[in-house]
């Protein structure tokens, strides 16, 4: 759950996680390609998603201070209303799936006066050689979208959609050549030795806001899309660290999708260990394995003004 007591205000919220919600035929979704991604859209044949729905408002105190349930919707009838409202609903993105539930709680609950939910996308992809099967998917590991939206009730009764916040989570990218890592301090502590050319293993999760959340509708930006960039900028460019890697991935995105106002990421080293720099005969071959814990993060936002040369 994103929200921590991080203020002098009570935190208060309840709700129920591992909602997962198999949606079939949800109509299709269309983007336009871009020059990183042939991705033109998804099928929504199945739309697997796990949800978290998390209800806020005063009038919870007193289930947590008196024991009074009287205005408790169980989360049992919390995840039947999340069920439910994916069969009525039309959209064709998590985004929208989230941003509407969160508005049919605040609708239908008038002691409720915010709602925050977030899903993780089980991506089911096309079976068969062609993709041309169309009812047989395998399920697809690693990378998933993620989305997260907070629905408020404003004073004057208005419901808005506070937050939101679009993602894709667990890429894992490797570039077996062309990263380096030098030039930073060397003192006492020191045993990592520089390196010009290294095996270079990321997790990346990677998060986007649109400057406005209408966006969200008219011009949405798929989490394959931001993946294929990511994989794009990572070919492309050699990268001093992954510090600099990311923040290259977060301009092109920008670049690429002017709809946005900024791209966060977190990542995490992975970088295989070397055991055999050199192999007889191979020119270029060279044995690694599974790096060992301790690892590394980085954390950075990307905004607009930060783009200042074309990547
Ligand atoms: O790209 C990197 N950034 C670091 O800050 C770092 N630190 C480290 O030990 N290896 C790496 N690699």
């Amino acid at each position: 759950m994103q929200t921590k007591a991080v203020t002098a205000e009570r935190t208060m919220y309840y709700g129920k996680k591992d909602v997962f919600v198999y949606r079939t035929y949800a109509s299709p979704l269309q983007v336009q390609p871009i020059p990183e991604s042939s991705f033109t859209g998804r099928s929504n044949t199945i739309m697997a998603m796990d949800i978290q729905a998390a209800l806020k408002g005063k009038a919870f105190l007193s289930s947590f201070k008196d024991g009074d349930n009287s205005l408790v919707i169980a989360t049992d009838s919390m995840k039947n209303f999340i069920l439910h409202q994916a069969g009525e609903f039309t959209g064709s993105t998590m985004d929208d799936l989230l941003q509407y539930t969160a508005v049919k709680f605040l609708e239908t609950y008038d002691h409720i006066q915010g709602v925050e939910m977030s899903g993780t996308q089980l991506p089911f992809k096309e079976s068969g050689e062609d993709g041309a099967a169309e009812t047989v998917y395998r399920e697809h590991a690693c990378e998933k979208p993620y989305a997260a939206v907070e629905a408020v009730r404003r004073e004057d009764g208005t419901i808005v959609l506070e937050e939101h916040v679009s993602g894709v989570t667990s890429l894992h990218l490797i570039k077996v050549k062309g990263s380096s890592f030098a030039g930073f301090i060397r003192d006492e502590y020191t045993t990592l030795p520089e390196t010009t050319d290294r095996p270079l293993f990321i997790y990346l999760d990677i998060f986007w806001r649109y400057s406005n959340k209408n966006h969200m509708r008219e011009n949405y930006a798929a989490a394959e899309q931001i993946q294929h960039i990511a994989e794009s900028v990572f070919r492309e460019l050699d990268s001093p660290s992954i510090q600099k890697l990311i923040f290259d991935i977060g301009c092109r995105i920008l670049k690429r999708f002017p709809q946005l106002a900024e791209v966060s990421f977190e990542s995490n080293n992975r970088t295989w260990e070397t055991i055999r720099e050199e192999i007889p005969g191979s020119k270029e071959g060279k044995v690694f394995t599974e790096p060992r814990p301790p690892y590394g993060f980085q954390g950075f936002t990307v905004f607009r003004e930060d783009m200042e040369e074309e990547i």
